[in-house]
């Protein structure tokens, strides 16, 4: 949870204009196919070219497809926000903004006595299908933390605080506070100590050991199926959750000002927040995406008779904020969630999604299945609704397709389910000299490069573009489904600018989703030979590469 401060403005320093945001593209007249290039330019990883579909056996009828009437396909097409494309796009509009974002829950704790884990028989199925309400989160013995002191003489006894808190160790709370250090946060790579964005306490995690642990109560099945869930088709993707720090945030003015986690590595998808129950007043967590904001608010039920541990968890690209702490302590772990592969640590409960299952699916299907939609084939684009760490050390590590969160995750397998290919793409959202229409270009490979080149002019402009790698699409060759968010930019270059004096600049870049959409033949969408192959990185064979570096 290495945080940058302050929050999303100043993250990536510069802002768009946003007289720069294109329009959802309809790039036609007739607002839904492309005009044909003499020869159709597509992205490196797959293309939409006859030789690219899995079989042509009757080739010529192909070709008729193309033009039969000889009126052309933009002829046959009519601009209609009723027809399947426009309800896609209203559908997308007016929900992604729901999707999920972040998740919390509860866990009772019981004492040692009343424990399942301390009685002969724990649980059994029967007994939990005999149970009035859902199967809720098995409950946890009361928490023990243990630290190293400071001053070594101290007996190890008194460095142990059990929660709840009891009377008779009370003053160990006090130690602790004495053994931890003040919390420090990330602004521009540097780790910065300033009360007025963050007043707390930290402990790293070579320092203390705690019983608890967020994969035995469930906490990460949950987070799993609601924040990574599986389509069923896809691979299956796991959480790893890593102990970051032990917090304390104290009245009566404990805080941490609205910030964005910077994720430790591009495996990183989330981060985890456990509280336990200590008397306090305040402390508020609350998240932010887009223009929605859930609120966890522990205070109440941490002064509460019936002690929990209360949790939240949400995506690293969600802006969020502790509010002051009034009185008493807010002790928190914070883990990094990673995304990783295999059984991971999960408790056994499956949670694959079946993306067909989903009111989006079949937006995307009726359009998909529409016969005047993309009778040639054509290619479709959506912004990702969620920032991602796009620049990687190495251009040849693509953006990572496996760490896509919510609907972004949700476009992306039901449009492979339906036979399109598939790739993520960075859209050059900066433009020097305002070159209209369409100043956005779609790059190839999500990379942060120095160009030590100087910018006077637009021809120099373009050929620094030439070098960063714009793709072989052009913009009006893409239909966009959804409208960009300049927020989720990230800087994908710097150079220099000339105007009346030199100045270093920063380019940034989206991210996007670009979908082709293979032709139609035969009264059904043909299948490509292959959905995607990107030099980006994306197909790895993760059985047998560690994908990510997760012990960094
Ligand atoms: O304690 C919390 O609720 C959040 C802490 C946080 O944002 C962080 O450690 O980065
Ligand atoms: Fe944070």
């Amino acid at each position: 949870m290495e945080s940058e401060l302050p929050v999303r403005s100043s993250r990536d320093g510069h802002d768009v204009p946003d007289t720069e945001m294109p329009d959802v593209a309809s790039p036609s007249p007739a607002g839904r196919s492309p005009s044909p290039s003499p020869k159709r330019q597509h992205p490196i990883g797959w293309s939409l070219q006859d030789e690219e579909y899995e079989s042509d056996p009757e080739d010529d009828s192909v070709k008729d497809t193309e033009d039969q009437d000889g009126t052309g396909s933009d002829d046959v097409v009519q601009e209609d926000d009723d027809d399947a494309l426009g309800q896609l796009r209203y559908w997308l509009e007016s929900n992604y903004k729901d999707s999920l974002f972040a998740c919390g829950g509860a866990v009772p704790i019981v004492s040692e006595a009343e424990s399942p884990s301390s009685k002969e028989t724990p649980s059994s199925p029967a007994s939990q299908a005999s149970s009035t309400t859902a199967p809720s989160t098995a409950p946890h013995p009361p928490v023990t933390l243990r630290w190293d002191p400071r001053d070594s003489s101290t007996p190890a006894g008194h460095c142990r605080l059990t929660v709840p808190i009891d009377e008779a160790t009370s003053d160990h709370l006090d130690r602790l506070l004495a053994d931890m250090q003040p919390a420090t946060f990330g602004l521009g790579g540097e780790d910065m100590y300033d009360e007025n964005y963050r007043k707390a306490s930290k402990l790293d995690p070579s320092k203390f050991a705690t019983n608890f642990c967020p994969y035995n109560v469930g906490i990460i099945d949950v987070v799993s199926q609601l924040l990574l869930p599986n389509p069923a088709s896809g691979k299956q993707r796991a959480i790893k959750a890593e102990l970051y720090k032990l917090n304390v945030y104290t009245g009566p003015s404990g805080h941490f000002r609205a910030h964005v986690d910077t994720p430790r590595s591009r495996s990183q998808f989330g981060s985890l927040v456990v509280c336990f129950p200590v008397k306090h007043e305040g402390g508020a967590l609350e998240v932010r995406h887009e223009d929605q904001a859930l609120t966890f608010d522990w205070a109440s039920c941490a002064n509460s008779d019936a002690p929990q541990i209360q949790w939240a968890a949400f995506y690293s690209d969600c802006e969020h904020e502790v509010f002051p702490v009034q009185s008493g302590h807010r002790i928190t772990l914070t883990y990094n969630l990673y995304v990783t592969f295999g059984n991971g640590q999960l408790s056994g409960r499956p949670n694959a999604l079946d993306t067909t299952q989903t009111p989006l699916y079949r937006h995307l299907e009726a359009v998909i299945n529409d016969d005047t939609f993309l009778p040639d084939g054509g290619y479709l684009g959506f912004y990702t609704t969620h920032a991602y760490p796009q620049t990687a050390s190495q251009p040849s590590q693509g953006c990572l397709t496996d760490i896509l969160k919510g609907l972004d995750m949700a476009i992306w397998h039901a449009f492979q389910r339906l036979g399109c290919g598939v790739c993520l793409r960075p859209v050059l959202v900066s433009d020097p000299f305002e070159i209209k229409p369409r100043a956005f270009k779609v790059g190839k490979e999500f990379a942060f490069r120095n160009f030590h080149s100087q910018v006077e002019d637009y021809r120099e402009w373009e050929w620094m573009l030439n070098r960063w790698g714009p793709e072989e699409i052009s913009w009006s060759d893409l239909i966009w489904l959804n409208e960009a968010n300049l927020k989720t930019k990230h800087a994908s270059f710097a150079y220099t600018a000339y105007g009346n004096e030199a100045s270093s600049e920063i380019a940034y870049s989206l991210c996007a989703i670009i979908i082709g959409v293979p032709k139609w033949h035969g009264g059904e969408r043909m299948r490509l030979e292959t959905t995607f192959i990107d030099k980006g990185g994306e197909e790895k064979d993760w059985e047998h590469e560690t994908p990510y570096d997760l012990d960094n």
